[in-house]
């Protein structure tokens, strides 16, 4: 507190406290006449990231946030935001009711509260359409994306921009202003730059929009909101903008987004049986890396690596698969780097034909083919090459982590990456710790994920882990939905309308059929003793479906070869088209093995696919192979395509009711004894006889926690 100027610390989120810091502050640095001017800084370097989130599930407490910033606005003062690190969402909305905008060139600035399921709800969608004009306004309020302090300063969010210290920099400017009249600064004053075709524009958004949103709400709510600052004066935008928030705050889907923002965070903060957690073990550091096979995987994993500072040795068998690794390699990081205008790290990997050559690294991802005697050769050789402290990550959908370390010198070093692909896009990693991995060889790979920009999961040792195990279920019943009657378009459009990215079939299409094929081969399910006319449609004691391996024998392979589920343009095409081929195969198929057709609703499919993964969802609690349900639904979230605003499969039965899951279950287990999947699993029905308890609270009613992690 100086004469002239009175500057006021905030905490990292705008809680009741802070906000009751603020309003008290500012009210008395306006009052106070030897104030002329007012600085708003954050604590520690940070401006602010927005409201409390986990205030949002309480009564609300404290001042609110719009008559806070509309005083700050109104005063006769000049208040100056000083924004460091960044200004998120109700951060941001506080620094547009200020007069004057300083940020800091590492600053990032944004709304994201569509993210959160909601909009910017303190004056944010009229403020900004004022400032930038609408369609920099929509971009960045339907999007939630941040942006840097130099794109801010191009749309005129900020006034200047300082590679110095920030806060320094608004009280210069603060001090530069005083005495110059205010009015012009309110945002709330301005009229909105309107474009020409203020319909054509809106109508093109919304389309875009809904696109994207697949079934949810807020980005649509973020439009409508932007629609009513081109349209409405300040006020009546202003209460447009809180009955649209009043709709999207109660909604399920601000819960179940809310719930993911933690969730996602929660899952880093894994433990194991041992004692040994996040908190209190400390990860390696990881310099070098080798990468052995440049398939798909190896490929992405190594981009992922060198973009991540890593210098990488990749290694393939062949001269012909090491020059196409290469080439796609450095095509990728050639691409990324022109992307952010920036030189190509390619000085970072080496290729090389010689595992010799991963004598020194810190660490070795192997990505060769999914196969257990290939990956063991590998692993045993990587015994005698790396250094001993080498790490041995195996990048596996599904094989057992544990079988493969014991042939190595190491076993506690040894551990799974399951990436998913394009791995150098796909935000999960499955990291799965072997009943005999170190604390140290588990820190350092969840610790390497979360510097790859991915979202690492710890899961237990188990055939196909987390997410494959929960997939085979939910691909089955997508299967015998194909029997009883529904078509591959059919199901998927079902499970699109739910939310999911894509379709089962077409998911499986662009995978690759015969993926799933050579599993099953692998597993004993196709061998000789299958009649190849009249495939039996129960194997192993339970009902099983021939229709993958027919497709697969026809050469039907997905879009690799043209035609799968769908029909594609040529070989790799994208565009996934009904096949009247296959509604025949269908249709013949039906006929041979006496099954009438019936009518599938759309519940049904949802129910079905749906209700069975978080059925097995629940025996994996039970196991001991998933530490939370929160892990699961972020493996679903991050891997999978569920749909964000759904939270993930647990939170959805959740929300459904628990109760209502298991009698669904049980009806469809009734019509269909045959399929163990859909009889409801122990956790499920406790849960239901202990009342539905919340999801904190799942896990003590595991009777013997049996902790595989
Ligand atoms: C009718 C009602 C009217 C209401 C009107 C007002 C509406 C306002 C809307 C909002 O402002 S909604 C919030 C918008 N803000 C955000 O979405 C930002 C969320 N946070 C982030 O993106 C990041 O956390 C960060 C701020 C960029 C920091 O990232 P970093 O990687 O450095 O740390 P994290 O691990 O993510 O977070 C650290 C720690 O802090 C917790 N946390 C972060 N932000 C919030 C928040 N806004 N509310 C509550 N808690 C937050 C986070 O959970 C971590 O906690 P943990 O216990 O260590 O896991």
């Amino acid at each position: 507190c100086s004469d002239e100027l009175f500057i006021r610390p905030l905490s990292l989120v705008l809680s009741a406290a802070v906000r009751k810091g603020i309003t008290e502050a500012v009210a008395r640095a306006f009052k106070d006449t030897r104030v002329k001017a007012v600085v708003l800084c954050g604590e520690n370097g940070k401006f602010c990231g927005g409201a409390d989130i986990r205030e949002f599930a309480k009564a609300m407490s404290g001042p609110p946030l719009v008559p806070m910033i509309h005083a700050i606005e109104a005063g006769e003062k000049p208040v100056v935001a000083a924004i460091e690190e960044m200004a998120l969402g109700g951060g941001l909305e506080l620094a547009l009711g200020c007069h004057y905008r300083v940020a800091h060139a590492k600053a990032r600035l944004g709304l994201p509260e569509v993210t959160l399921g909601l909009l910017p709800a303190a004056g944010g969608t009229q403020r900004l359409p004022r400032l930038t004009g609408i369609p920099a306004a929509l971009d960045l309020i339907t999007t939630g994306r941040h942006i840097s302090a130099q794109e801010a300063l191009k749309l005129g969010i900020v006034d200047r921009v300082t590679e110095g210290n920030a806060v320094e920099a608004a009280v210069e400017l603060a001090l530069s202003v005083v005495g110059r009249p205010l009015a012009p600064r309110r945002l709330s004053n301005h009229a909105t730059p309107l474009p020409a075709d203020l319909d054509g524009v809106f109508e093109e958004v919304l389309v875009q929009v809904k696109r994207r949103a697949r079934g949810a709400m807020a980005p649509v709510a973020c439009a409508k909101a932007v629609r009513a600052a081109a349209e409405l004066p300040y006020s009546r935008g202003l209460e447009c903008e809180r009955e649209l928030m009043n709709t999207l705050f109660t909604s399920g889907q601000a819960r179940a987004l809310q719930y993911c923002f933690f969730a996602q965070r929660a899952a880093g903060k894994w433990s194991l049986p041992n004692g040994a957690r996040w908190d209190n073990s400390r990860p390696r550091a990881v310099h070098t890396a080798g990468v052995i096979g440049l398939g798909t995987m190896g490929r992405g994993i190594a981009v992922c690596l060198v973009k991540a500072g890593i210098s990488v040795v990749a290694v393939e068998t062949e001269e012909k698969q090491l020059d196409s690794g290469r080439r796609a390699v450095r095509g990728m990081l050639e691409r990324d780097a022109k992307r952010r205008g920036v030189t190509a790290p390619l000085h970072m990997i080496t290729f090389t034909l010689s595992m010799q050559q991963l004598r020194d690294v810190d660490l070795v991802i192997e990505a060769v083919f999914e196969d257990m005697a290939l990956k063991k050769s590998v692993f045993a050789e990587l015994s005698r090459v790396c250094r001993p402290n080498a790490l041995l990550c195996t990048n596996t959908s599904g094989l057992d982590v544990d079988e493969l370390a014991s042939v190595t010198d190491r076993p506690p070093l040894v551990v799974g990456m399951h990436f998913f692909a394009p791995a150098h896009v796909m935000k999960l990693l499955e990291v799965i710790c072997g009943p005999r991995s170190s604390p140290e060889t588990v820190a350092t790979a969840m610790t390497l994920g979360k510097r790859l920009g991915k979202v690492s999961v710890a899961v237990g040792n188990c055939p196909g882990f987390v997410g494959n195990r929960m997939l085979k279920l939910y691909l089955d019943q997508a299967h015998f939905l194909l029997e009883e009657g529904a078509s591959p378009e059919q199901v998927d459009q079902a499970l699109e309308e739910f939310g999911f990215a894509l379709g089962i079939f077409k998911v499986a299409d662009l995978s690759g059929l015969d993926i799933g094929w050579r599993v099953r081969k692998a597993a004993g399910l196709i061998g000789p003793d299958v009649d190849p006319k009249f495939p039996s449609r129960h194997r192993q004691g339970r009902r099983y479906c021939p229709l993958p391996d027919l497709l697969c024998e026809q050469g039907r392979l997905g879009q690799k070869s043209g035609r799968g589920w769908y029909l594609y343009d040529s070989a790799g095409g994208k565009e996934a088209r009904p096949d009247p081929a296959i509604s025949s195969f269908l249709q013949e198929y039906r006929l041979r093995y006496g099954i009438s057709a019936r009518r599938i609703t759309e519940q049904e499919v949802v129910e079905r696919c749906v209700f069975v993964l978080a059925n097995e969802g629940f025996r994996i609690l039970e196991d001991g192979m998933a530490a939370a349900p929160e892990d699961i639904d972020m493996v679903y979230v991050f891997g999978y395509g569920w749909p964000r605003h759904r939270g993930g499969p647990m939170f959805h039965a959740a929300q459904v009711g628990l109760a209502t899951v298991l009698q669904r279950l049980e009806f469809y287990h009734r019509q269909n004894p045959d399929i163990p999947h859909l009889q409801p699993s122990t956790l499920l029905r406790r849960l239901v006889g202990a009342r539905s308890p919340p999801m904190q609270q799942w896990k003590q009613h595991i009777r013997s926690i049996n902790s595989q992690l």
